[in-house]
């Protein structure tokens, strides 16, 4: 297990280039099982998840070539079926979120599928009925093996249906969007998730030949179609990076430039932060954030407490919510953090309560912050990072803080921040790997 060392209490100064989307990167790549023909992504980022992902495509026989230094070509000609059923393949599948939507595609172009419960983050139950019941209403066969304890689904060919979702599942639409470009017919998805990764999804889709309208709504239609061809697609800029790096920008009182965001697509996403009273410019597609001594956190307009919640596009991504909570530790004012969407993500807040920030955990869903209006620097301390945004937030905490402190576990932060240390360092900070 790698740790960080953070030596807090320096300023960043300068620009920094986020990377590649995670979540859209994780369902572009299963994307490219629909074709045989070659399909070159751009903008990958190097991290734990996408090159495990990658790691799995190779092993399933997809033939995948680096062409610069953040694009890969992906060829799935030959993929090796057999090695779908075996103890390796799927047990590569349950330490990876992001390989569930492997299904989608396996069983629109192959008529079959396996595989075991999907990893991830620890930050709660994570149901896949969304996913389940979706491929299922196309024609889809499960069956659940209780002695290798994985899900097998067959069809001959897929039908489309009309299907209304029971949740605007993000992972849940991009299985059933792969699962029916292929299938006979039209299919119609109402609640269905609509953020900026789907969107990207669907119009490389499109590129491919799918007949996807709909694209950025919540009602999509799919007219099937008998083949996919090759394209060439690029990720946009991670979304939850920008906000991590808007975070840290405020928490330490530092001025940087957060460069080409993709600033129509991050929604809601600069407005939470203006909430939290923190100064952002839009600049061109930068985001210049100045430095600020304090920011104060606003009210609602009948002078109520703030309230800062997850929702499904275009609401608030629960992926910011960790990011969003440290940073009130150090604003003016009061705000009331609630994750609704995940109940085990705030349970992190003790370790920043540990370092001095003043939050009462009211149940799994909610803390309240009072924020300390930088009167009183936060404590250096010893910690396990138990998920990959609670990481950040606690990187970000460190950052901040009086003294050095340790995070363990960085392999979870690892899985979604591409050399976290290096990039940061370079424009100022001070976090040693070791
Ligand atoms: C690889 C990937 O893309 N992971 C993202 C994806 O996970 P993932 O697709 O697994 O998450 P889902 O969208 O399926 O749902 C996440 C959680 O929210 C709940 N839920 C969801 C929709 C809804 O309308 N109401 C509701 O309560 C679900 O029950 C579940 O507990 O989307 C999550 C929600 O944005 C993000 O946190 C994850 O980073
Ligand atoms: C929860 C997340 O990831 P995953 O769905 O891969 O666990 C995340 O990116 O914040």
């Amino acid at each position: 297990m790698a740790s960080f060392v953070i030596e807090g209490g320096h300023k960043l100064c300068g620009e920094i280039h986020p990377q590649g989307a995670k979540n859209e990167v994780l369902q572009i790549i299963c994307a490219t099982l629909l074709t045989a023909e070659e399909v070159i992504v751009n903008n990958i980022p190097d991290i734990l998840d996408v090159n495990n992902l990658i790691q799995l495509m190779r092993d399933m026989g997809v033939t995948v070539a680096k062409q610069g230094i953040d694009s890969y070509s992906f060829k799935a000609e030959n993929v090796d079926l057999a090695y779908l059923e075996s103890d390796e393949f799927l047990k590569k599948c349950s330490s990876l979120r992001g390989s569930v939507m492997l299904i989608g595609p396996m069983v629109a172009r192959f008529g079959k599928a396996m595989i075991s419960k999907p990893g991830g983050d620890k930050i709660g139950r994570r149901r896949l009925d969304t996913h389940f019941i979706g491929i299922q209403n196309l024609g889809a066969d499960f069956k659940y093996n209780d002695e290798r304890e994985i899900f097998e689904i067959a069809a001959d060919k897929l039908h489309g249906t009309y299907m209304l979702l029971d949740e605007a599942s993000v992972t849940g639409t991009a299985n059933i969007v792969m699962a029916a470009v292929l299938a006979k017919g039209t299919t119609t998805i109402y609640n269905a998730a609509c953020e900026p990764y789907l969107q990207q999804l669907c119009r490389m889709l499109n590129r491919m030949g799918a007949k996807i309208s709909g694209i950025a709504s919540n009602l999509l239609t799919i007219e099937g179609v008998d083949e996919l061809h090759g394209t060439q697609h690029t990720v946009l800029p991670d979304m939850i990076e920008v906000g991590s790096f808007i975070g840290m920008a405020a928490m330490t009182g530092s001025e940087i430039t957060i460069k080409r965001v993709s600033y129509e697509n991050l929604g809601i996403i600069p407005e939470s932060f203006r909430r939290l009273g923190i100064k952002l410019e839009q600049r061109g597609d930068d985001i210049y954030v100045p430095a600020q001594d304090s920011y104060q956190i606003e009210s609602f307009i009948d002078g109520s407490i703030m309230t800062i919640a997850d929702a499904p596009w275009p609401g608030l991504t629960p992926d910011l919510l960790s990011v969003l909570l440290v940073v009130a530790t150090q604003a003016k004012g009061s705000v009331l953090i609630h994750q609704k969407m995940f109940e085990s993500r705030l349970f992190f807040v003790d370790k920043l309560i540990d370092m001095g920030a003043q939050i009462i955990l009211c149940d799994p869903h909610r803390a309240v912050v009072i924020g300390h209006n930088h009167g009183f620097k936060l404590r250096g301390g010893n910690m396990i990072s138990p998920d990959i945004r609670a990481g950040i937030a606690l990187l970000i905490a460190a950052m901040s803080a009086e003294g050095s402190s340790r995070i363990h576990n960085i392999e979870q932060i690892d899985r979604g921040y591409q050399n976290i240390e290096g990039r940061l360092n370079a424009i100022g900070a001070r976090i040693t790997r070791i």
